[in-house]
């Protein structure tokens, strides 16, 4: 990856259901190495805007770059590759193998993408996510913040280009989900990770280097070096 430009970049993505327009003509440039939270009020695109910039769906118009790749030229097969192999994806539901141990779940990205499965590796990335000693475990015998983080150990395994996280704290209390963003910065702190997190909370943003607002499909609003107040205080003149 000699790619040195942004991670990702939209350039006027539109997404039309119908008449509506759940994305209308968003362009960003996420820089490599940057943590970025999206937020905005229910309906105003947040999910869309992560499917479409993920490679999960095509917008209906504009052009997604993942490096330098761009989405729209790929086929089918070639952006479930893509996928597979340079996009972390973690969702509030977890969504590990059931009847996989710890270790199966956090190799799989790389056995479905037909890499040998390096035990080290797989090893080493449960170990910055606190759980080299639970290698052997279901997800129903850890706890939910536990399952997230083997879940984000999965999304980091492959070394992917950016890490995208719906909502990745929705189901934990307060606690945990600080434990599960302590790592996502720490991800992109220590190992130059990209990541972009679709958020509600304002306590999660404020771990981002920059948040964006989402209303009516737009990008409204950008705030650096976020603190929860200052989160708060920009939330409110976006939904006012
Ligand atoms: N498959 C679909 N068909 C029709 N309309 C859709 C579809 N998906 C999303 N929309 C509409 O697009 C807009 C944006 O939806 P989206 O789910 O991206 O918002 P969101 O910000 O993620 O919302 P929430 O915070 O409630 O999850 C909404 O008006 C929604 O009703």
């Amino acid at each position: 990856m000699t790619h040195a430009g942004p991670a990702v970049r939209l350039d006027m993505v539109t997404k039309a259901y119908g008449q509506a327009r759940a994305l209308d003509g968003v362009s960003w440039a996420f820089p490599r190495g940057g943590f970025t939270a999206v937020m905005g009020p229910s309906g105003s695109g947040k999910s869309t805007f992560l499917h479409c910039a993920s490679g999960l769906d095509r917008p209906t118009s504009g052009t997604v770059w993942i490096g330098d790749t761009d989405l729209g030229r790929l086929r089918e097969a070639e952006l479930t590759r893509l996928r597979r192999e340079r996009i972390g994806f973690v969702f509030q539901s977890f969504n590990l193998i059931p009847s996989m141990d710890v270790e199966e779940n956090v190799a799989l990205p790389l056995r479905l993408g037909g890499r040998a499965v390096d035990a080290g590796r797989v090893a080493s990335v449960l170990g910055r996510v606190g759980l080299a000693d639970r290698l052997r475990s279901r997800p129903n015998e850890l706890s939910g913040g536990q399952q997230q983080r083997v879940a984000l150990a999965r999304a980091l395994v492959t070394e992917p280009e950016v890490v995208f996280a719906d909502e990745p704290t929705g189901a934990l209390d307060p606690r945990t989900a600080r434990e599960v963003l302590r790592l996502m910065r720490e991800a992109v702190d220590r190992a130059g990770q990209t990541v972009v997190l679709v958020t509600h909370d304002p306590v999660a943003a404020a771990w981002a280097d920059s948040v964006l607002f989402l209303d009516g499909g737009r990008i409204v609003d950008e705030l650096r070096s976020p603190t929860v107040a200052s989160v708060l205080a920009r939330w409110d003149g976006v939904t006012a």
